[in-house]
C-alpha cells in the first residue's frame, strides 16, 4: 500500500532543545517523527506529548521485549500515551506479541502494533556471531510470518527485504523501513541498506530516517529532496 506521507524522522538528539529545533520546523501533514530511546529515556511521556501539541504523529519506537504481562503492559501505556505506532520485538515470542495485541485491542483507536524483524544494522556474519545463522532475509520472513500470525499491524525490516515479505504477507501488512539511505549518504552503522526510493519501490510504506535528516546542514532541503525521488519512483 502506497503510503501518502511515508517519511518518519528518527528525532535521536541527546536534549529536548535541537529535537525541538527540528521538529518545529517541520511540517506534521508531511513527515511523522520518530522518538526513540535516546530522547525518551532523557525526556520521558512530557516530550512526547509536546510533539503531538505540534500537531505529528509519533511512532514510540522503545522496542519493547520481555515476558507477556510485562510488554502488555508497556503497550498500554504507550497508548495511553497516544502514540500512532509502537513495537515490540518479534524475538520475545508468540505469546509476547498476543498479549499485547489483546491489550491494546481494548482501545477504540489503538496504536500500530509493530514487530521488529533483524535489526538493520545486523548482516550474516553477526546473526551467525549470536547462534542464529543464515541469512538475514529467511530469518525476516519467519519472523515476520510469527507477527502476522500474532496479530501484528506490521513488521520493521531493512527494504532489502521488503519486497519477499510484500510477496509473501499481502498488501495490507505495515512494513516500516530503517536502513534508508539517500544516495551519497554515509551507511554508519547500518549494514542492509537501500535509497528512499528504492525502498518505495521495493514494498515499503514508511521510511525511518534519521541521521542523513538530523545531522544534515539544512534538513528540510534533504527531506524535500527525498520526498522528490519518492514521487519521481512512484510516478515511473
Ligand atoms: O532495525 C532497526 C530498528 C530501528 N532502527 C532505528 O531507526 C533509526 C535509524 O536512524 P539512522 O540515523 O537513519 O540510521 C534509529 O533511530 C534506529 O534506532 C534501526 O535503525 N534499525
Amino acid at each position: 500500500m502506497t503510503q501518502a506521507k511515508p517519511i518518519i524522522v528518527a528525532l535521536d538528539f541527546a536534549s529536548e532543545q535541537p529535537a525541538l529545533a527540528l521538529a518545529e520546523r517541520l511540517d506534521p501533514a508531511r513527515c511523522r517523527l520518530k522518538v526513540g530511546k535516546e530522547l525518551f529515556t532523557r525526556l520521558g511521556p512530557a516530550f512526547v506529548e509536546r510533539l503531538q501539541r505540534l500537531g505529528f504523529e509519533i511512532f514510540l519506537d522503545l522496542k519493547f521485549h520481555d515476558i507477556p504481562n510485562t510488554v502488555a503492559a508497556a503497550c498500554a501505556a504507550a497508548a495511553d500515551l497516544g502514540v500512532w505506532m509502537v513495537n515490540v520485538h518479534v524475538s520475545g515470542g508468540r505469546a509476547m506479541m498476543a498479549a499485547a495485541r489483546e491489550r491494546l485491542s481494548q482501545y477504540e483507536h489503538p496504536p500500530l502494533l509493530i514487530g521488529v524483524t533483524v535489526l538493520t544494522s545486523l548482516d550474516r556474519a553477526d546473526l551467525d556471531a549470536i547462534g542464529c545463522p543464515g541469512e538475514p532475509r529467511a530469518r525476516v520472513l519467519t519472523l515476520a510470518t510469527l507477527a502476522r500470525d500474532a496479530g501484528l499491524d506490521g513488521i520493521v525490516c531493512s527494504p532489502l527485504e521488503a519486497a519477499p515479505v510484500r510477496a509473501a504477507l499481502g498488501p495490507d501488512f505495515r512494513l516500516v523501513t530503517p536502513g534508508v539511505r539517500p544516495a551519497g549518504a554515509a551507511s554508519g552503522d547500518q549494514k542492509r541498506v537501500m535509497t528512499p526510493a528504492e525502498a518505495l519501490a521495493a514494498g515499503a510504506d514508511y521510511l525511518v530516517i534519521g541521521r542523513p535528516i538530523t545531522q544534515a546542514p539544512d534538513p528540510l532541503s534533504v527531506i524535500e529532496e527525498i520526498d522528490r525521488s519518492c514521487q519521481n519512483s512512484l510516478e515511473n
